[in-house]
């Protein structure tokens, strides 16, 4: 076993109902190494990244991250690891709260995790508005006054806050405009560079994949055919 293996996942079965859209699959990631489950529309990559994420709970298999079982643990014993592993999904505009303004969805993981201080709370917001490459002042915007790529990009902050391992990327790229596409996924790779994630990237856009990922895990039918 690799000292730096994040993420083993073994035998993941998902169902729905009758429907199995996961069916024994299986792959491992290591920190600092981007995995992307490619394959086409209803291959099972979302129902895998939300088995990852224990958000839909397999009804077979293992998920084993920094070397923790998940699939046993209960919801109370799940929450203290759930900032370690943080999704970011298509929709940025579907993330963030449209009530709240961009500087409280970021500071919220904050006071979640007691990790928040009057004293230098507004500065690290602004630090990590900074980081995703988002002037601070879209602190005081709410979603709907950014763009789409903006928008990503206060969500990437947002799951920093929480001092994630492990990023698991559900297509963060193909509801934006292809100009601002090649941005986020620059600094996707300077934050993996920089602070040493994971990325369990899920892409059907093989151009992207090609580009972006260390390995390719290539899904058909729930079943893993090459990886
Ligand atoms: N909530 C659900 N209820 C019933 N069936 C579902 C549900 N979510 C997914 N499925 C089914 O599970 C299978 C896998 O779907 P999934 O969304 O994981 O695939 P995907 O590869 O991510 O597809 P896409 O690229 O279109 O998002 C499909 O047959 C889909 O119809």
């Amino acid at each position: 076993m690799s000292d730096d293996l994040l993420l083993d996942v073994r035998d993941l079965v998902v169902r729905y109902g009758p429907v199995t859209a996961v069916d024994g699959v299986s792959f491992s990631l290591d920190a600092g190494e981007t995995l992307a489950l490619s394959g086409p529309s209803g291959c099972g990559k979302s129902s895998t990244a939300l088995a990852v994420l224990q958000l839909r709970r397999p009804a077979a298999g293992h998920v084993r991250f920094e070397g923790r079982e998940l699939t046993n643990l209960s919801d109370s014993e799940l929450r203290p690891l759930r900032p370690r592993l943080q999704p970011v999904f298509q929709d940025p505009y579907g993330t963030l709260s449209p009530r709240h303004r961009i500087r409280d969805a970021i500071a919220e993981p904050l006071k979640v995790q007691g990790r928040w201080h009057p004293g230098d709370g507004p500065a690290r917001v602004a630090e990590l508005l900074d980081r995703v490459g988002l002037d601070p002042a879209y602190g005081d915007r709410r979603p709907h006054e950014l763009s789409g790529g903006q928008c990503q990009r206060a969500g990437i902050a947002r799951a920093l806050a929480s001092g994630p391992r492990l990023l698991v990327l559900d297509e963060p790229v193909s509801s934006l405009d292809p100009s601002v596409r090649a941005g986020v996924l620059n600094l996707l790779a300077d934050l993996q560079d920089d602070l040493g994630l994971g990325y369990l990237f899920i892409c059907h856009d093989r151009a992207v994949v090609r580009h972006f990922a260390d390995r390719v895990v290539e899904l058909r039918e729930g079943r893993v055919t090459s990886g």
